[in-house]
């Protein structure tokens, strides 16, 4: 497919207020894709790589704006993109409106034939952009990515420059994508049309929708699993309902981590009757892999690959298990004495690239483990937690401290004795399970409740940032912070909820503004805009109501706590927490 075409059909999509229409519009793109499929159904959501894979461009707003003023000419500097971007708002309308004159041009002058980029070409040189690695690096991608921009037309560079900084934004989600994968290649067209019909009778429309959740759902199913949607896609197509009901859990490729709601144990008795009875540990969560060769790779709640930072979690699991699985667990750091220490030490080890065997001296960790997802050979996503947690003791041992106790109990007293020992040992609260539920990936359902006496703290993403004065002038100084406000599409938006400068030290706001100079979008002045993607978790007096910030919200006395380094824009408090706790205070 011509990059031009997939453009004009995103343009098509984005222009469509309809979600149905959206669907419809994504599907025919779907079905007219061909051996592209794969790459379309990602582009789509402005990825390049598969959700579970980490691999990134690593191609931040400034070097996207040199390569834009590069491709515009001799006269266009990257100040005069960030003057338009400051104008237009966005960096899609900021790449239209510069004339590339690429080589379209040129060809359709010379022999007519058709010479423009095609979706294969694009893809690739932007995966070979991602694996350009070390000194010489910049340059290379800043090449690679003006030579792209040198060969688009406006429409062309719209979608581009939105690609490559994973900001799509016509509109399509991940439910977006996969209704449309459905509607393209599992959903008779006959069933299709009555669900449209308007004149339908009652009974044959039921039947329909009937079918096409059904569908909908062996799609979903499929992409909890695998977390591909080019894969997906294309199984949809060439090997319908069967090829999906056969996607298994692969070891080696993250799945999305399960995740929890606030309650308490009178919740959790009232809804299942017996609640299993965890520890909650203060630290990363951490999903394990070992493969059949005894390789062991780790990564975290983003699906991010962390193993190199953590050597002694690889080493333990080399020498504990035989088979090859899937855990789900929670990495801590410990003292000498083998008492926890508080989250902040382990964000010191996670995601660490350089002098992890320094850290390793300095700060203790240890794997926790909670779940089991695969062990040799069998999924488990669908059995019941007991049963899974009895596969993980089996694996582990009866008594290893590496794997969570778990204790069953219809008794308020008895939990609320082990929610009193879990605290006085350190710990930060404790979590409630349904003992029947399966593992649901990337939900945050009703199965497990969190619960931890601790003020409550928010994760708020940086939005914009001021430069500070006197000796602290290289460096950003205050931070704008922002609440993610959920919308159907995946579009996330970001609410501002208030500003904070209190809590930092002088080495932390260096590391800081190592951290958030190369998403900085604008300047003007003082006060830079950035990139929504670090998050910052602060705690906060009390949640006000206020006009001063675009979220209807304020925080009285902000501070820093740290940055969450296990958590991206997309995974940071939203607007409607940010209610819920306002109201509950
Ligand atoms: N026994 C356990 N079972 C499940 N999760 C646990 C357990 N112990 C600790 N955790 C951690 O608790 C997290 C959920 O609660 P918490 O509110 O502390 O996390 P968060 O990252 O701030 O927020 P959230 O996960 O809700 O977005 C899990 O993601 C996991 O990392």
């Amino acid at each position: 497919m011509q990059f031009a075409e997939f453009a004009a059909r995103a343009a098509e999509i984005e222009a469509e207020p309809a979600d149905l229409a959206v669907v419809s519009l994504l599907s025919d793109l779907f079905s007219d894709a061909g051996d592209d499929l794969p790459t379309v159904a990602r582009f789509v959501q402005g990825r390049v790589f598969p959700a579970w894979d980490s691999t990134t461009l690593d191609i931040g707003p400034r070097l996207c704006h040199e390569a834009i003023a590069r491709a515009a000419g001799p006269n266009v500097s990257a100040d005069d993109v960030e003057d338009r971007l400051a104008d237009r708002g966005e960096i899609g309308a900021v790449a239209a409106s510069y004339d590339f004159g690429g080589q379209r041009g040129l060809a359709a002058f010379g022999s007519g034939e058709q010479d423009g980029l095609t979706v294969a070409e694009v893809d690739s040189e932007l995966r070979a952009l991602a694996a350009a690695s070390g000194s010489g690096s910049e340059e290379t991608k800043l090449k690679t990515l003006y030579g792209l921009f040198n060969r688009t037309d406006p429409d062309e560079a719209r979608f581009l420059a939105r690609l490559v900084l994973s900001e799509m934004r016509i509109g399509v989600g991940e439910g977006t994508v996969r209704d449309a994968v459905a509607e393209a290649f599992l959903v008779a067209p006959a069933d299709a049309a009555a669900i449209r019909d308007d004149d339908a009778d009652a009974e044959t429309e039921a039947a329909a929708r009937e079918r096409r959740n059904e569908a909908i759902a062996a799609v979903a199913r499929a992409l909890q699993v695998s977390n591909d949607y080019g894969m997906v896609a294309g199984l949809a197509r060439d090997e319908g309902e069967a090829g999906l009901d056969g996607v298994r859990l692969e070891v080696g490729r993250p799945v999305q981590a399960m995740l929890a709601q606030a309650g308490t144990a009178a919740d959790a008795l009232g809804e299942w009757g017996t609640a299993a009875v965890e520890t909650k540990f203060d630290g990363a969560r951490v999903q394990v892999h070992r493969d059949a060769d005894g390789e062991v790779s780790l990564f975290s709640r983003n699906m991010e690959d962390v193993t190199d930072a953590l050597p002694e979690v690889v080493e333990f699991v080399a020498g504990a298990v035989d088979d090859p699985v899937i855990l789900d667990g929670e990495v801590v750091a410990m003292d000498d004495g083998g008492e926890p220490l508080p989250f902040q030490e382990i964000l010191r080890r996670f995601r660490r690239k350089h002098d992890v065997d320094r850290m390793r001296e300095e700060v203790r960790v240890e794997l926790r483990a909670f779940d089991c997802l695969h062990a040799a050979g069998d999924d488990l996503l669908a059995d019941p937690l007991a049963a899974r947690h009895d596969r993980l003791t089996a694996l582990l041992g009866d008594d290893s401290p590496a794997v969570s106790d778990l204790l069953l109990s219809d008794d308020p007293d008895e939990i609320a004795a082990y929610e009193a020992d879990a605290l006085d040992a350190g710990h930060e609260g404790i979590m409630l399970k349904n003992p029947d539920a399966p593992y649901s990936p990337g939900d945050r359902g009703k199965n497990w409740l969190k619960r931890k006496p601790d003020v409550e703290t928010l994760d708020l993403v940086v939005t914009g940032a001021e430069w500070g004065e006197g000796r602290r002038a290289e460096f950003l100084g205050t931070f704008l912070l922002s609440a993610r406000v959920e919308a159907e599409s995946g579009d996330d938006a970001f609410e501002t909820i208030g500003k904070v400068a209190t809590g930092i030290t002088d080495e932390e706001l260096a590391e800081l503004t190592d951290l958030l100079e190369p998403e900085i979008e604008r300047e003007a002045g003082k006060e830079v805009d950035i990139r929504p993607s670090v998050v910052f978790e602060v705690g906060y007096e009390e949640i006000q109501t206020s006009p001063t910030y675009s979220s209807g919200y304020a925080l009285r006395f902000p501070r820093f706590v740290t940055v969450r380094e296990d958590k991206t824009a997309e995974t940071a408090d939203s607007l409607d927490r940010v209610e819920r706790l306002a109201d509950s205070q």
